[in-house]
């Protein structure tokens, strides 16, 4: 066989290479221009790399890089091929009568997982998109994931600010519905990274609405407002008629910002859209960043949890919504959502635009929260009262649902007892194995 003796000097592994013996060493140890030549190859080098990584997607690509400010980090995404639109057509396929084709945003989130398995036992087509950010633990989004993927429910890897990836979709399936539930969630989160919010719930929903405007047929989008809006104010129960124009956090007064933007592009485009605000969701799945599902494992971990106090010992609650009414107001708005009137990105007549509250009208202090984990724990709290901070938590919250009530038929039937029982059961049943821990 031929020798290829220029081969041999290349070393197999990093580990084996002798700079003793390189040929070039003499030369380096004696040229600085060299040294500088050498340098400034490796610089342009990864300036190409980063570049060449970077360049956008030319819409037949099927991979896209997206920068997530959340994360600091650069994320990856493939999507595309023969075989990913068969997986995309097939699980955004009708299978009743006058069902309805569901894109969901954030598919593997807390209620975005429950939303698309609910739509998914009745038949209707469901297709997730989700980006697995690292906001909490990604491997209860990868578990959520398999739960739906058993189900027949395909989730997309992508971000909602990517719009070519989006167009695709749209191309593949004629989508009836967007539910949209992708966002940076969590009130006190906001100080510590401001930019993650604006990225989802300003760029990204504007990103999704660009898309849906364009769209033939224009679907029509139910999305994730927030209890949240209604901010400072002290008239109790909260009516969707009362004023939100005083948030206390960043996340509040993005998600206001996403009912100003939704107005907008109904009165342009005539695209049909329904808020939702939904009140302090909990349940089996929820999210690790909640103080219900904080509060359990640092009680069972033995961890003292701190218990906030509004000035003058001056109670905080919340009025909790069990998940499984969620969906069905979810549901309900989805299903007396009127077609959007636009088409060509132009609109043809008035589109509907409505707001609603979920909640479930019955707001019980944080310390009768922890006093039903400790009773269906038994185990007692390490209790630590804590001043109510002033980054963007408010006293109370409690929701007048007589709108929901009278136009999507919801009507919520889990009290907090019965909802964390629940919760309990699977989280104890979910990290028992001791092969999952809760971080
Ligand atoms: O309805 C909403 O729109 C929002 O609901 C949720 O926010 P919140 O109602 O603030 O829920 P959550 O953090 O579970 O705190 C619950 C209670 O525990 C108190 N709380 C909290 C933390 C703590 O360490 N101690 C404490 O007493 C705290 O003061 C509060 O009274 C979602 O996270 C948010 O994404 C958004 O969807």
């Amino acid at each position: 066989m031929k020798q290829m003796p220029h081969l041999d000097g290349i070393p197999s592994t990093p580990g084996k290479f002798k700079m003793d013996k390189s040929p070039y060493r003499l030369r380096w140890n004696s040229s600085p221009l060299a040294k500088l030549i050498f340098w400034s190859c490796v610089f342009l080098g990864v300036i190409f790399l980063f570049l060449f990584r970077s360049s956008p997607s030319n819409g037949m690509d099927s991979s896209t890089l997206q920068f997530d400010s959340s994360r600091r980090s650069l994320r990856t995404f493939s999507w595309g091929g023969p075989a990913w639109e068969k997986r995309v057509r097939s699980s955004a396929r009708i299978r009743v009568q006058n069902g309805i084709s569901v894109l969901v945003t954030g598919a593997a989130g807390f209620v975005g997982t429950h939303v698309s398995a609910a739509l998914r036992r009745r038949g209707d087509g469901v297709l997730g998109i989700d980006n697995f950010n690292d906001y909490y633990d990604p491997s209860l989004k990868r578990a959520r994931q398999a739960l739906l993927e058993r189900s027949g429910v395909f989730i997309v890897e992508g971000d909602i600010n990517d719009q070519v990836l989006l167009k695709k979709l749209f191309d593949v399936v004629p989508f009836t519905h967007v539910m949209h539930l992708a966002a940076q969630a969590g009130v006190r989160y906001a100080m510590q990274n401001p930019s993650s919010y604006v990225h989802s719930n300003i760029a990204g929903f504007v990103n999704l609405l660009e898309v849906c405007k364009s769209a033939n047929p224009q679907p029509a989008i139910v999305w994730a407002s927030s209890s949240s809006v209604y901010g400072l104010n002290s008239k109790v129960p909260f009516s969707e008629k009362d004023r939100t124009d005083q948030p206390a956090s960043l996340y509040a007064a993005t998600k206001k910002a996403g009912e100003e933007i939704a107005h907008t592009y109904n009165h342009i485009y005539g695209l049909s859209l329904t808020g939702l605000r939904f009140f302090t969701v909990y349940g089996p799945w929820g999210r690790p960043d909640m103080a219900y599902f904080f509060f359990t494992r640092d009680i069972l971990k033995g961890k003292s949890i701190p218990i906030f106090e509004a000035p003058n010992h001056g109670t905080v609650a919340r009025d909790f919504t069990y998940i499984d009414d969620i969906v069905k107001g979810c549901l309900g708005a989805l299903d007396t959502a009127e077609k959007s009137t636009g088409s060509g990105g132009k609109k043809r007549r008035p589109a509907q635009l409505r707001v609603f509250n979920l909640g479930n009208t019955s707001p019980l202090p944080v310390s009768d929260l922890v006093g039903i984990l400790e009773r269906l724990l038994k185990v007692k709290a390490k209790k630590m009262t804590m001043k109510l901070p002033r980054n963007g938590d408010v006293q109370f919250t409690h929701a007048n649902i007589s709108l929901a009530q009278r136009e999507l038929g919801y009507e919520p039937t889990t009290d907090l007892q019965t909802g964390l029982k629940k919760f309990v059961r699977w989280y104890l049943n979910y990290y028992k194995s001791g092969k999952r821990s809760a971080e």
